[in-house]
């Protein structure tokens, strides 16, 4: 049965938006309290660390359900999974989450296999610490990708890496409410992903939480009213 509260147009139209806006993911929830605080602030995405239990953050499929049936209708769910057997993954991707990310050693085998079995969006998390990695990013068969330090460590990569990627990406590792800003103005991706810089003592934190969303929301009005400006498909500004 799929119950799922975001129509697969929905997710679609989202994902081709493209950067005229960013969109702000909010990883790593596994309190009630956190999902009361999300949607409060209304992220893009909301991101679940599922069946992972060497991850703080890791919520199990029961744990998941309850937290995606406190989530407002608006915010998609999405599954973070480590190289899960396709079976678990379609089958909570049938029941429960509106986006898939996949943040284990997955290749294009994997994501050509699991988009047979799924219809909702698939995005592939890469660690990028070679041009090789930005490579294998531009090569990727999934919908997004989302460039990464780590998984979930709260480490930045060597953005200078970005300038070789061709497609819309999600930007992730080590963002906060401090750096976002400054992210987004360098290199205007589709999205930005942030865990453990909205957290304090490893759990999440609402006035970051908040920070977080409002730092997002604010720079992208800030690049809005820059008159005259229009963005191009990379969202890059231009007078
Ligand atoms: O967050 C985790 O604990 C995690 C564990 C295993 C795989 C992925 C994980 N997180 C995935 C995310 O999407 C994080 O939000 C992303 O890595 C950014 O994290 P951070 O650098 O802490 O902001």
């Amino acid at each position: 049965m799929n119950n799922r509260r975001m129509s697969t147009v929905r997710m679609r139209e989202l994902l081709d938006e493209g950067s005229e806006r960013t969109h702000v993911k909010l990883c790593g929830m596994f309190r009630e309290q956190d999902i009361d605080v999300v949607n409060e602030v209304l992220p893009d995405l909301c991101g679940f660390i599922v069946d992972y239990p060497s991850s703080h953050r890791h919520v199990d499929r029961d744990r998941l359900q309850q937290l995606v049936d406190r989530l407002d209708p608006r915010v998609p769910a999405v599954g973070v999974f480590v190289d899960e057997p396709l079976g678990l993954v379609s089958e909570l991707a049938d029941t429960v989450l509106d986006m898939v990310q996949l943040h284990g050693n997955e290749g294009n085998p994997y994501i050509v296999f699991l988009r047979e079995l799924v219809d909702i969006p698939i995005c592939q998390a890469i660690r990028v610490r070679t041009p090789d990695d930005v490579r294998r990013a531009n090569e990727s068969k999934a919908d997004i990708v989302l460039l990464d330090g780590g998984a979930g460590s709260g480490k930045a990569f060597d953005w200078s890496l970005i300038q070789g990627v061709e497609r819309p990406f999600i930007l992730a590792g080590g963002l906060d409410p401090q750096n976002v800003g400054e992210a987004i103005d360098r290199f205007h991706p589709w999205g930005v992903d942030m865990s453990s810089g909205i957290e304090t003592d490893r759990l999440k934190d609402p006035g970051k939480m908040r920070a977080a969303v409002a730092a997002v929301r604010g720079r992208d009005e800030q690049l809005r009213d820059l008159s005259g400006s229009v963005r191009d498909s990379r969202g890059a500004v231009h007078s």
